[in-house]
């Protein structure tokens, strides 16, 4: 199997906390599609940092791309992070002074090897954008604006578009619909998933919405996978 993301024997406390997380072993494949759900406080978030080497693992390995980030200096964590993962966060993050096109283009500001890909592929960034955007429905007129000023909707065709830039191999979501009715929800992820299948991206989508992971190649729950704490997750289940 075509491992992208490799996690052996993981384990992560807090400072001063209790052990959060406590994963044997968890992988994802190339390209596929996973729905990992858990309830709130449950370390979603907090995996996703360790994943992305925001965080670094108290204990064990996370592997992607074959390279073992906790190997890696904090700068290179970041330059490894900037290059091949493409994040869409709850709140988007999007830059309201600058404009939708703008926003898109920020991933290949800080890493050169999503600009490159990105003229590879269409020519220039800005193109790379443009094209993006017109997937995911945001005419030109709307490409110019100010990120602020369009629908939550909208903004989070903008985030997506800007984690897909540059063809990162990983695209992580963490709760990105959760402002959205179910409608939108599933317009959305049809349309995410098309874009990550045209990119060849993994796609790791967290949420503790269970409707959505029938969407999905496979549905993971965080509670299962984790060690730590089990008899008071077994609670929640
Ligand atoms: N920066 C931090 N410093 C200390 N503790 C933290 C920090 N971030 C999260 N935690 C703790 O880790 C636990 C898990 O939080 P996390 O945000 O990872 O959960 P989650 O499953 O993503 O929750 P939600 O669905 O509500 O976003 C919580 O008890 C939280 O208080």
């Amino acid at each position: 199997m075509n491992s992208l993301l490799e996690l052996d024997g993981l384990g992560f406390a807090w400072p001063g906390q209790a052990e959060l997380l406590d994963i044997p072993e968890f992988r994802l494949v190339r390209g596929e599609t996973l729905f990992l759900r858990g309830p709130s406080g449950s370390g979603k978030t907090t995996l996703l940092g360790l994943l992305g080497g925001v965080q670094r693992a108290s204990r064990g390995r996370v592997r992607l791309l074959e390279e073992d980030l906790g190997r890696l200096s904090s700068g290179a964590r970041d330059r490894f992070r900037a290059n091949h993962i493409g994040y869409i966060f709850q709140q988007f993050n999007l830059l309201p002074f600058l404009s939708v096109r703008e926003n898109v283009e920020l991933p290949c500001r800080f890493s050169r090897l999503r600009a490159a890909h990105a003229c590879q592929r269409h020519g220039s960034v800005e193109k790379a954008a443009v094209t993006l955007l017109e997937h995911l429905g945001l005419s030109a007129e709307l490409q110019g604006r100010r990120a602020d000023s369009l629908s939550i909707g909208q903004q989070q065709r903008i985030a997506a578009a800007r984690a897909l830039i540059g063809q990162p191999e990983l695209v992580i979501a963490d709760e990105p619909t959760s402002a959205l009715d179910a409608d939108t929800r599933e317009a959305f992820l049809q349309l995410l998933f098309g874009e990550c299948r045209a990119a060849g991206a993994s796609l790791l989508f967290v949420s503790h919405d269970q409707s959505l992971a029938p969407l999905f190649d496979r549905s993971l729950s965080l509670v299962e996978l984790n060690r730590a704490h089990a008899e008071d997750h077994c609670n929640i289940l």
